[in-house]
């Protein structure tokens, strides 16, 4: 099964992880190897050969020839480079989903969703090709004329997490190809073969078509490389998703070059579900928020607070639904399948051990808290813990694994004030039919996430609006709405087509 979906996207038993520009991949053998290995079986699914610190200068070079190539293209122009991937990425949904699914463990249609998404942003770009809008401002000089253009930042550097190996690159490469600038990509280590098939279906299309390329390739088989292209002053801009603990150190370093990063981090999302709540669309949302790609989503459901008049009910009702669940965990790829595995041994262990600390701090494990040890592959249960209070430790923490906190609240304030008081500040939701209760969670006093939502959950966000958020989460925002100008630089003009040469504020310099 597994060569079949390699092969269905041309990747071979060995594969070079640098992509060099002009169609050349790096023949490097001696920068040490990533293996991308199948969570549900253990199996290593390849040999990448790691790049160089030679095979690094090479792209960073190359990238910056092409930006003074790609910089000058007419915007629209780009747009079109862009919509070729789409394209591309329409014809291959099928075969990089099935792909997506088998390295990082997704189930086929949230891989399938992923490659989706891609192309949605691909069609989102194409359109902002044609609106990288400034405005024009009227100047206190008479016969001045004053307004601002964006111009293209240069070269991107984008560091991409493993949960969502493709999607989380288009949000940031389709974008900042059509603001003219190129793209450097270190993907991670866990799916370094989602990238590479991700990169060989674009980058033909772009050849095809004769493109120069903008988008580059390269993989790490440590962190040094990867830390290099952090401290690197040639690139002005740095999109790192990934942890709190090392997108922390990356925005510090990248601060101290005075450098751009934008940061999309690690979220502990909860659900508020007030005595109003519909619960037949509560549950789904629930199950799929804290289920959903085994829980490991940045914007996976980890905590449900639930009116303390309805907390019961709904968590014998979680329990059933989970126990559904649990019949349809196995092969991602398969169609039947609801949840996979987690994605390395290592997720297993921190799964296990947050268990164990819910347990030492009083909480009760109602379902799940197992690793399934009959078979081979990171395979959990889903989990739901009750009796916890929100500032247990354990509850303030992402643990990137399918456990939910159950925890019960009075008034809604309180609830608002729970779900708030927690470091990170990504994704949150509330089901409620009580129109003041809604708007009361969307006002400034209410949620402090960058996503707030309404009778939704909070896993799942769409192409089109801003996607990222508050505090340890990062701050930073990629994908919809004005996102595009953070690939961008401001620069504002004054014009003068008068005869005179006044001063700003009335300010007298006769000589
Ligand atoms: N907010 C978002 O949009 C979003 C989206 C997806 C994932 N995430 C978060 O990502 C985390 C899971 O992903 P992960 O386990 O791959 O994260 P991670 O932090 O372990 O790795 C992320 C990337 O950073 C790289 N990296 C590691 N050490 C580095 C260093 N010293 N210098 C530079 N790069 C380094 C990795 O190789 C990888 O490419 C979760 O916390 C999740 O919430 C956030």
């Amino acid at each position: 099964m597994s060569a079949k979906i390699l092969q269905a996207l041309g990747l071979n038993a060995t594969e070079s992880g640098t992509y060099l520009g002009r169609g050349e991949w790096a023949a490097t053998t001696d920068a040490g190897t990533v293996s991308p290995t199948n969570p549900a079986t253990g199996e290593v699914l390849a040999t990448v050969n790691a790049s160089s610190a030679a095979d690094y200068e090479t792209i960073v070079q190359r990238a910056q020839e092409a930006f003074a190539i790609w910089r000058t293209t007419p915007a629209p122009r780009r747009g079109e480079a862009v919509r070729l991937c789409g394209e591309a990425l329409r014809k291959h949904k099928d075969a990089l989903g099935s792909l997506v699914a088998l390295e990082m463990g997704k189930i086929k249609p949230e891989g399938d969703g992923e490659v989706q998404e891609m192309i949605d942003i691909a069609d989102f770009a194409v359109g902002q090709s044609r609106m990288l809008y400034g405005y024009t401002m009227h100047s206190e000089r008479p016969g001045h004329r004053m307004y601002e253009q964006w111009h293209p930042v240069g070269l991107v550097g984008i560091v991409s997490a493993f949960n969502f190996p493709v999607a989380v690159w288009a949000w940031n490469a389709f974008l900042a190809a059509i603001c003219g600038d190129i793209c450097i990509w270190k993907p991670s280590p866990k799916t370094p073969l989602s990238a590479i098939a991700t990169m060989k279906i674009c980058n033909e299309a772009l050849k095809e078509a004769g493109f120069p390329d903008i988008f580059f390739l390269f993989n790490d088989a440590g962190t040094e490389l990867a830390q290099t292209f952090v401290d690197d002053k040639r690139i002005p801009l740095i999109s790192f998703t990934g942890s709190t603990k090392v997108g922390r150190m990356v925005g510090e370093r990248v601060a101290r070059r005075m450098g751009r990063s934008l940061l999309e981090l690690g979220g502990n999302n909860a659900i508020i579900l007030d005595k109003s709540a519909d619960l037949k669309l509560a549950i789904p949302a629930i199950v799929f928020g804290a289920v959903g790609t085994a829980g490991q989503r940045c914007t996976s459901t980890r905590r449900v607070l639930v009116h303390s008049s309805i907390h019961d009910a709904v968590v014998d009702t979680l329990v059933k639904a989970y126990g559904q669940v649990e019949h349809k965990i196995g092969d991602p790829t398969l169609a039947t399948t609801l949840m996979g595995p987690l994605n390395s041994p290592e997720a297993v262990e921190a799964f296990l051990a947050a268990i164990e600390k819910a347990k030492a701090a009083g909480g009760t494990v109602r379902t799940g808290g197992k690793a399934l040890a009959d078979r081979k592959g990171n395979f959990v249960l889903p989990t739901i813990v009750t009796g916890l209070s929100n500032d247990d430790e354990v509850v303030q923490t992402e643990t990137f694994a399918p456990i939910l906190y159950v925890m019960p609240f009075d008034t809604l304030d309180d609830a608002v004030a729970m779900q708030n008081a927690v470091p990170q500040g990504l994704s949150s939701a509330i089901f409620t039919q009580d129109l003041k209760a809604a708007e009361q969670y969307l006002s400034a006093a209410g949620s402090d996430c960058g996503i707030a939502n309404v009778n939704i959950g909070t896993s799942g966000a769409e192409i089109g609006g801003a996607f990222g958020g508050e505090k340890e989460t990062g701050g930073g925002r990629e994908s919809g709405s004005d996102a595009w100008k953070v690939y961008m630089r401001r620069q504002t003009n004054t014009i003068n087509y008068s005869d005179a040469l006044p001063l700003a504020q009335g300010i007298k310099f006769e000589f």
